[in-house]
Formats: structure tokens, C-alpha cells, sequence
């Protein structure tokens, strides 16, 4: 797959088959689309296009409190689209002078004169140029004239189709990673470095990894402990080294119960990894972070949680 970040620099495409959207997380009803969009490029002998945003377009034009948090970041998103098997990504740097356009000029002075396409194949309900006027009837009165097809997909399947971006991040923020992980068609993950904590850890016999995401703008499930598998990578081979794990994500009520945090303790492994990068995958929501009556019934707890961890990963492994 090309990734493209220059709108003024792209190839000519050989009977392009597009299709629009930011595509957080990838999901399966993402890939669905994806597959529509191979199956019509193979019959046109066409080339896959996905034309997507970033930053995120809620993050530029959105007026919510809380800016959306992603299910996945851009080189996640590219990862992901990779191994989807598509031709070609073109990463539109969107800000306020791209959202700013008229619909009309989105279509002519962006869609059709830089990618010339063959084929569009977007949702009946997607909207585009300024204060997002455009619609897929806009796009219906240029097909004729500059000889591309549009497929819409149907409404009926849209609507029917549990699976959405908004979907998936309410599951994981409601503690419901199995239900996200039927719907992305993967197991959520972020990655993270490993930085300081209070040292505590140790001294209870499960030293804890403590995580500050990489990317900012990633979704962070709800409170609780997680049974995880944890990808290490090393820089120098840039082999991964594969290890079981369980995770917390809370504010530690038993011991501070201030500052929210992200802590892994991992399985058979005894190394300082201050500063190294890992990458997280979750696989279940073991239970709530909880206020325990002392030090001594939290660690009688956390050799539960690992017994716990443990035999979930054994039984996926
Ligand atoms: C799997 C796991 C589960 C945990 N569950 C709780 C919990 O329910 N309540 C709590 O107060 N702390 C919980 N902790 C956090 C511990 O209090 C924390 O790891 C310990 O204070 C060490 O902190 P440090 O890494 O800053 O040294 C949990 C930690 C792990 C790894
Ligand atoms: N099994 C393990 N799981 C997680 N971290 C480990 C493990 N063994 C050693 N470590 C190292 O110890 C650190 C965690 O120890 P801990 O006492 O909890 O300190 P901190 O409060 O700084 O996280 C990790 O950052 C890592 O460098």
C-alpha cells in the first residue's frame, strides 16, 4: 500500500476506486466496505483508494466539551489498512481551509481533479464540504458529466449494521471489550512507555509496568483489570518479544487514589524497561478496581487476578 500526505504530489491512478471516510479503528463494518471496494477494482482492473483525514475532522470542526477520542492511531489506521490489502492511502491533512470549501469545489477541485475517479463508493448519509452541505445527490449530478460511477451503500445495510466507530468506544468505556473486540474484529490495543511510578509495586511482589500512551489521542477503556498480552519491541533486532500480563487502569484507591493510571505487571519476566515502548492488547475485563482494607488484601487479590489472567489466556493462546 502507498501512503500519500501530499495532495499536490499523487500518481495518476489507473481507474481509481474510491472510497471517503476517517475509518477509526478499522472495523468490520469498515472491512466490509473494503471489500466491496477490491471486488469492484478487480472487475475494472482498477486500483483500491482510500482517501482519509487527519486530524480527525470532529477534532477541527466539532463543538463537543470532550474532543472524540480514537479507537486508532494514524499509523495504527495505516497498519491496519495495510494489511486490508488496499493500493492506495492518501492521508488529507484536514484543518480549517479544507473543511472550509464549498461542496462544489470538494468535488471538482479535490475529488475529481486530483484522483480522476472511476468508481466512488460511499454511504448514502456521507457529507462533505462546508458545514458538511454536500451529499451523496450532489455527488449523483457531477457522475454524468465527469463519467465515474457511484455506488451507494444501501441505508438498509448502514442502519441495520450494529457496528460503528461510536459503538465500539462506548463498549470499551463501559468496560465491554469482548462486545468491542466482536464489532472491530480484533482486540483493542494501545501502546505506551514505560515510565516512573511510586516504586510501590516491587515491595508487593507485582511490579507494575506503568504506561503514558504514545498517542494522545487514543481511547482509554473504562477503569478495571484486564487480563492483557503485551508486545515488547526491541529496538535493535526490531523482533517482538510476545508476554502474558494483567493490567489496571484506575486511581489505586487502596494506595493513593489520585491520579489515574496504567499499570501492567507481566508474567515470568524480571527486566527494567524504564523507557521502552510496549503495546497492549486487551483480551478481557477480569473485574472493577476496587478499595481494598490494607496492603496485605490487595496482594492476596492480585495473585487471584493472575490466576485469573492466566487461565483466560491460556484457554485463547
Ligand atoms: C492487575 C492489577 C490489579 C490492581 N487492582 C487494584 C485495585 O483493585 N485497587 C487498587 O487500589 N489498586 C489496584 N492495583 C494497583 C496497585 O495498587 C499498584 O500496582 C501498586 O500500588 C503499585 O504501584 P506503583 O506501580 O506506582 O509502584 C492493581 C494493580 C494491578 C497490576
Ligand atoms: N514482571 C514485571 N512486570 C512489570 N514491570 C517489571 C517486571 N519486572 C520488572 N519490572 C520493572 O519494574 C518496574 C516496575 O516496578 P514498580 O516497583 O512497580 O515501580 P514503578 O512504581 O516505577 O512502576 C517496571 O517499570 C519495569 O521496569
Amino acid at each position: 500500500m502507498q501512503v500519500h500526505r501530499n495532495i499536490k504530489d499523487l500518481p495518476i491512478f489507473r481507474n481509481a476506486v474510491i472510497t471517503i471516510g476517517t475509518f477509526d479503528g478499522v472495523h468490520l463494518g469498515h472491512c466490509s466496505i473494503i471489500g466491496q471496494l477490491k471486488e469492484v477494482a478487480t472487475r475494472v482492473n482498477g486500483e483500491t483508494v482510500i482517501i482519509t483525514f487527519h486530524p480527525h475532522p470532529r477534532r477541527i470542526v466539532g463543538n463537543e466539551a470532550q474532543p472524540v477520542q480514537l479507537l486508532t492511531s494514524l499509523p495504527e489506521k495505516i497498519h491496519l489498512l495495510r494489511a486490508a490489502g488496499i493500493d492506495h492511502l492518501i492521508v488529507v491533512p484536514f484543518n480549517q481551509e479544507f473543511a472550509a470549501q464549498s461542496p462544489q469545489d470538494y468535488v471538482e477541485s479535490f475529488l475529481i481533479r486530483h484522483f480522476n475517479p472511476h468508481t466512488i463508493i460511499i454511504g448514502y448519509d456521507h457529507r462533505f464540504g462546508h458545514n458538511r452541505e454536500g451529499d451523496f445527490h450532489l455527488l449523483e449530478a457531477y457522475a454524468e458529466k465527469h463519467a465515474f460511477q457511484l455506488v451507494e451503500i444501501p441505508g438498509k445495510l448502514l442502519e441495520e449494521s450494529t457496528i460503528s466507530s461510536t459503538r465500539i468506544r462506548q463498549a470499551l468505556l463501559q468496560g465491554d471489550s469482548e462486545l468491542a473486540a466482536n464489532l472491530l474484529g480484533y482486540d483493542y490495543f494501545f501502546e505506551g512507555i514505560v515510565v516512573k511510578g511510586n516504586q510501590l509495586g516491587r515491595t508487593l511482589g507485582f511490579p507494575t509496568a506503568n504506561l503514558q500512551l504514545t498517542d494522545n489521542e487514543k481511547l482509554i477503556p473504562a477503569n478495571g483489570v484486564y487480563a492483557v498480552t503485551v508486545q515488547r519491541l526491541n529496538q535493535t533486532t526490531e523482533l517482538r518479544q510476545h508476554l502474558n500480563g494483567m493490567m489496571n487502569i484506575g486511581v489505586r484507591p487502596t494506595v493513593d487514589g489520585l491520579n489515574r493510571v496504567i499499570e501492567v505487571n507481566i508474567f515470568n519476566f524480571d527486566e527494567d524497561i524504564y523507557g521502552e515502548s510496549l503495546q497492549v492488547t486487551l483480551h478481557k475485563r477480569l473485574r472493577e478496581e476496587k478499595k481494598f482494607d490494607g496492603l496485605d488484601a490487595l496482594k492476596k487479590q492480585l495473585a487471584l487476578d493472575r490466576e485469573a489472567s492466566q487461565s483466560f489466556l491460556a484457554k485463547t493462546s
